[in-house]
């Protein structure tokens, strides 16, 4: 069954089907849904009118929606189509964090369906307890508020997986090979990923040495000398307390300064497109690069790669319960 089924068509799941759930972050389908989606983000705390104005004309910019959940749906449909293979009995769900379909709902049409067993797995390479970890609660929370049970194994990080470094390693190369040959030797790669809040990783989360271990393997399998690149977070959320940095814009100012003028961006903790790409790059991070003289290329987003798709699928096997 493909991810896009509806509900009502959907028939009981056989026995022994296998549940495969997919989470993401969410994104708002029109612009209609920014407060509400915002709200959810900021858990319920009043968004200041000036950030709701600002995040909102992003979305505006980007398209006035946000393409993840259609990115979320195809690579659900792409991994499914390579699981069977495995010709066992498996059936896909879609639960988003801080979007409809809710995750909680989700595990509601995953009870109704009859399933028992399931794997869950986070779009999202890292595990923090800000983002991986929120999402298994609300499995958690979706089981709770429905009285069921599912036995979940969960999927907590895969951020050293072939497959996905490869796929990374290989947008390094195509981002340094866009330039014209000649100038090859001078281009500088920039991998980021999402900040978190400094006290976070104070308290122990692995999030931090996680997306490090992934930019130095994808940085290796590149074949970038420890000059040529340098790591950088981005899309530090609007609160007062120190998040991760440098922050990209800064970063950028900094590899200007040392005479940098030709960039490849890889965001490595993001696999498809959103606002964290294709407006915090390619237009905010883009004009800074632009007013320091400074080229910036950003290779596409990892989205239905077949290498990260391959890798989604082969994580989900591993974590597939005994047949
Ligand atoms: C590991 C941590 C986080 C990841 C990964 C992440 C991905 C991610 N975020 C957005 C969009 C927004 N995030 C916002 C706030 C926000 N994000 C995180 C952490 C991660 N996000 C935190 C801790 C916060 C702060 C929440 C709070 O309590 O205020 C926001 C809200 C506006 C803002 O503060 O900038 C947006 C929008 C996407 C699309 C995404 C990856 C898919
Ligand atoms: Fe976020
Ligand atoms: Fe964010």
């Amino acid at each position: 069954m493909t991810s896009t089924e509806s509900k009502d068509t959907r028939a009981p799941a056989a026995p022994g089907t296998v549940g495969v759930l997919f989470m993401a972050y969410g994104g708002p389908e029109s612009l209609d849904d920014m407060p509400g989606y915002l709200a959810d983000i900021r858990a319920g705390r009043v968004t200041p009118q000036a950030v709701l104005d600002e995040i909102t004309n992003n979305y505006r910019l980007i398209g006035g929606k946000s393409p993840l959940p259609e990115f979320t749906r195809a690579q659900v449909d792409a991994t499914m189509r390579q699981l069977e293979s495995l010709g066992r009995p498996l059936r896909a769900y879609i639960g988003m964090r801080h979007w409809s379909p809710w995750i909680e709902d989700t595990v509601r049409d995953m009870l109704d369906d009859g399933i028992e067993q399931a794997v869950a797995i986070v779009l999202a390479p890292q595990y923090s307890s800000m983002s991986v970890a929120k999402y298994q609660k609300k499995i958690k929370a979706g089981l709770e508020m429905y009285h069921g049970h599912i036995d979940f194994t969960f999927v907590d990080a895969y951020h050293t997986e072939p497959g996905y470094i490869t796929a990374l390693a290989d947008r390094v190369r195509a981002g340094i090979q866009s330039f014209p040959e000649g100038e090859r030797e001078d281009v500088h790669v920039i991998l980021s990923a999402h900040s978190l809040p400094v006290r976070i990783v104070r308290e122990g989360d692995p999030y931090a040495d996680q997306l490090h271990e992934t930019a130095r393997l994808v940085a290796a399998q590149a074949g970038l000398s420890d000059e040529q690149w340098s790591w950088s977070y981005q899309s530090a959320g609007r609160s007062p307390e120190p998040w991760l940095g440098p922050q990209l814009d800064e970063h950028l100012r900094d590899q200007a300064a040392k005479g940098v003028r030709k960039v490849v961006s890889v965001p490595v903790g993001f696999v498809s497109d959103h606002v964290e790409i294709l407006f915090d790059i390619d237009i905010a991070a883009q004009e800074v690069a632009q007013a320091l003289g400074m080229t910036l290329v950003r290779p596409p987003a990892l989205n239905t790669d077949p290498l990260f798709i391959g890798t989604l699928a082969s994580v989900i096997a591993r974590h597939l319960p005994e047949a």
